[in-house]
């Protein structure tokens, strides 16, 4: 079996052009613009690229972009002195701190600094509790993005076993409460699970969000599942610098039924959830309807 591969760009492409459509829908319809404040602290390069892109993107969509980029040496006091400003300017209806952030600072505690309802990333232990517990919550980005393709390539997700491999708080834990949410019968495994392979072969959904390039091989898949790869890992093969995710993509997908690849997989849908959760942040803010098919 060679598995059908999810192309993740092209998805992302589809929900960025859906949030464009009601971003336009709410300049005309109530002379409103969404606006999304990102903050980065240090030259951390990979999160340097993200910063940049999640600015370019969020104006191709219409939104406003607020960006802040700080210095390494950054103090935690003049950090939440800016979260404090930004939570309370009506042009932003989001707020993003890019992770991770330099040692010296307190990421937990930034974190709940946000007003939880412009917390675009769901980090905030409010959004966390009320994910948990069912309620309405900004959800984290990388996960939604993962259900949302779920839900796409099977339809219902209602009585599959889900195993999720990883149980990080940006990715593993809220994953597992959102296919709960799915009604799947879920498993979190982790580095620690005895005969992880045994475990990951009972599901019909495998999310591998462990940090470990290509850990997950074909021998870990069940027949016709769907694996979905969050990893995003740079190492160097043949002189080269690469980019693999947690999963042996050329073995998996002989066994699996559909596999997101990396790069072009899960990662483009992260960028491209957090202006869909911005749309939402805005439209909650303004007591006005949520957009359909943008949030979990
Ligand atoms: N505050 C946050 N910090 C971080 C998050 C997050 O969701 N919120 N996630 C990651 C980084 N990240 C966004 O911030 C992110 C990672 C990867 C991609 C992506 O599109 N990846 C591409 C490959 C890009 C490359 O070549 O490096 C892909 O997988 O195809 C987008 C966003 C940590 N920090």
């Amino acid at each position: 079996m060679t598995a059908k591969r999810i192309d993740g760009k092209a998805f992302a492409a589809g929900v960025r052009a859906r949030v464009a459509e009601e971003v336009a829908r709410l300049k005309e319809g109530h002379g409103i613009v969404p606006g999304l404040a990102v903050v980065l602290v240090g030259e951390d390069p990979a999160s340097q690229v993200y910063v940049g892109a999640k600015g370019k993107q969020t104006v191709e969509v219409g939104m406003a972009s607020f960006e802040h980029r700080l210095p390494a040496e950054t103090s935690e006091a003049e950090l939440l002195a800016l979260i404090d400003r930004l939570n309370h300017d009506p042009a932003v209806h989001g707020i993003l701190v890019q992770l991770p952030l330099p040692a010296h600072l307190n990421a937990d505690l930034v974190i709940n600094a946000l007003d939880p309802a412009k917390d675009v990333d769901g980090f905030h232990i409010s959004n966390v509790g009320r994910l948990g517990t069912g309620q309405k919550s900004m959800v984290p980005c990388t996960p939604l993005g993962c259900l949302m393709m779920l839900r796409d390539h099977l339809g219902s997700l209602s009585g599959l076993n889900a195993v999720v491999v990883g149980r990080s708080n940006i990715v593993g834990k809220p994953m597992a409460q959102l296919l709960l949410g799915e009604s799947c019968t879920v498993t979190v495994a982790h580095s620690r699970t005895r005969d992880l392979a045994a475990v990951c072969r009972g599901a019909d959904i495998l999310v591998a969000a462990v940090g470990r390039p290509e850990m997950i091989t074909g021998d870990f898949v069940k027949p016709g599942a769907t694996v979905i790869d969050v990893g995003i890992n740079r190492i160097e093969r043949d002189g080269k610098t690469k980019l693999v995710g947690d999963v042996d993509y050329a073995s998996a997908a002989e066994v699996a039924g559909a596999i997101t690849p990396v790069p072009g997989g899960v990662g483009p849908m992260t960028i491209a959830c957090l202006l869909a959760n911005t749309l939402t942040a805005c439209c909650r803010a303004n007591g006005l309807p949520e957009p359909q098919g943008l949030t979990a």
